[in-house]
């Protein structure tokens, strides 16, 4: 005991950017520790430094202070270990099709015709989208674009998976379905995820510990809330609703400082 070394740690970490206008400290001072197989919902106002967290862990951006290991090694670059899906679609090819999109990174390694497409369809299939992997992404809505960029990640095998707002631009119901499925793949795989939101609902139905931020600049860790409620959660019992409140409370308290 005492040696054991956390799946992801992030150690002081801290960002301070440097620009024409002068020096901007975007997070400062953030701890957390992941165990492997956990849902971390961050949360936090806008402009917190929630991305940016994210961005270092990804590997887009080093910290300028203090240091982020994954399984012990320091994270130096985006690595195939860590899946991304991001909070808009575009980042999805619209050359090629759903399927292809979803296959990308396993042609990008070499794997053979037959084997992609076997493991694209798998995942296709897991997302609600069997049959429709001949389309491109501009003849799919919103929520299925989402869809095949988590079936992307998910195909490539990652250790963890980092999302930022995937479902942000998307209707209530749309986003209410999504996490449901997500929330399912994840019980089922349980792979580590961190995932960032702005919606106090969505991260208390999706994460077994919920991070809030106290607001920027200097963005850090204010306090994590753990959820040990069972899945999928019951949005009305009086649980979740404590849960609720408890983050609530958290937020308000960076909305409007006393
Ligand atoms: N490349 C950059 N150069 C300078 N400042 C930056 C850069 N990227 C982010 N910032 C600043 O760092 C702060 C944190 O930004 P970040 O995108 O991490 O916030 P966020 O919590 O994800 O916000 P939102 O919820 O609105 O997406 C913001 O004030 C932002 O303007």
């Amino acid at each position: 005991m005492g040696d054991e070394v956390a799946f992801v740690e992030l150690d002081g970490v801290g960002m301070t950017f440097r620009g024409r206008t002068g020096a901007y400290q975007a997070v400062r001072d953030f701890n957390l520790e992941l165990s492997e197989g956990e849902f971390f919902c961050l949360l936090g106002t806008s402009g917190c430094g929630k991305t940016t967290v994210m961005n270092m862990l990804a590997g887009f951006d080093a910290p300028t202070e203090g240091q982020i290991r994954l399984e012990g090694r320091p994270v130096r670059g985006p690595g195939a270990d860590r899946g991304v899906v991001f909070q808009g679609h575009d980042s999805l090819y619209d050359w090629l099709t759903a399927r292809d999109n979803i296959a990308f990174g396993l042609r990008l390694r070499g794997m053979g015709r037959a084997e992609r497409r076997s493991i694209a369809d798998r995942f296709l299939n897991m997302v609600g989208l069997a049959g429709q992997g001949g389309k491109h992404p501009s003849e799919l809505s919103g929520g299925m674009k989402q869809r095949i960029q988590i079936a992307r990640a998910l195909a490539n095998d990652p250790r963890m998976l980092l999302m930022d707002e995937p479902f942000g631009a998307l209707d209530a119901m749309t986003r209410a379905v999504l996490q449901g499925e997500l929330s399912r793949i994840w019980s089922e795989n349980r792979k580590t995820v961190l995932f960032i939101t702005h919606d106090i609902e969505e991260a208390c139905a999706l994460a077994t510990r919920v991070g809030v931020m106290k607001r920027g600049p200097g963005g850090t860790l204010k306090a994590v809330v753990p959820l040990d409620l069972p899945y999928p959660r019951e949005r009305t019992s009086d649980a979740f609703m404590a849960s609720f409140r408890r983050v609530h409370e958290l937020i308000h308290a960076e909305i409007h400082p006393q």
